[in-house]
């Protein structure tokens, strides 16, 4: 899959939302760019269950053109073929998983540091996400908050190298993470715990618009 936009990286499971279907629906309605399905932890699906919210989030998808990756499960990309996945350093080794689902998927690695970003390039990692930038309501065993530095120096190492920001991120505090070299920005509850997620996702859209304007600007 090439030129992928990672602008707007919506992630999701069916835990902790009342209505996880119409919540994608009007996220990719306002335009987000990219969806990782993450089903895991309390109440998460599994088994079939897991595999049929995953398909019809997926088709879901494919009706926006918005590239459909699946977190953690590896297994499950290939088996729906999903267009991607992602894994975090504590889950499958990434060069494994790139052999696992053939070049031509997307792979996504969460890494904290220039040498995990380095071993991901090497795996053939397509990008990466970098945090939590700040402290997020949404993942229990996150990282400590690591604010923008890491992102701003692996970005001026490896410019070519897609980065996506994550947690706690919202309209308000989305412009650091851009001006720090971030390709986009990647939210849970800022979409999932709106009122109107797709106001919000329209929000967080014309936020990351201004801030990637602004920076281009002044670099000229
Ligand atoms: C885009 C993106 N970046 C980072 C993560 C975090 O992955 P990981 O550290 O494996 O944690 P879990 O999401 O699996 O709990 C991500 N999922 N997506
Ligand atoms: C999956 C993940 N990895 C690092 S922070 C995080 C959660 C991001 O969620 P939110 O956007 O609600 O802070
Ligand atoms: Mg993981």
């Amino acid at each position: 899959m090439e030129n992928v936009d990672y602008s707007l990286y919506f992630i999701m499971g069916s835990m902790n939302v009342d209505n996880p279907f119409s919540i994608l629906e009007d996220a990719l309605k306002g335009g987000i760019t990219c969806f990782q399905f993450r089903e895991k932890g309390r109440n998460a699906l599994v088994g079939n269950e897991k595999k049929a919210f995953a398909q019809s989030c997926q088709r879901l998808c494919a009706q926006y053109g918005v590239p459909f990756i699946v977190n953690d499960d590896v297994d499950l990309a290939i088996e729906i073929d999903a267009d991607g996945v992602h894994v975090g350093q504590d889950d499958a080794c990434a060069t494994e998983v790139r052999k696992k689902i053939g070049p031509t998927k997307l792979l996504g690695v969460s890494v904290h540091s220039v040498e995990e970003a380095r071993m991901a390039i090497e795996a053939g990692a397509n990008y990466v996400g970098m945090g939590p930038v700040y402290a997020t309501p949404s993942k229990a065993d996150a990282k400590p908050v690591a604010g923008t530095s890491m992102i701003q120096h692996v970005a001026n190492l490896y410019p070519d190298l897609p980065i996506v920001g994550i947690g706690g991120i919202a309209t308000h505090n989305l412009g650091p993470v851009i001006q720090a070299g971030a390709t986009g920005v990647s939210v849970i509850s800022a979409i999932a715990s709106a009122k109107d997620a797709e106001m919000a996702t329209a929000d967080l859209k014309g936020a990351f618009l201004q801030w990637k304007t602004q920076k281009s600007t002044v670099q000229g």
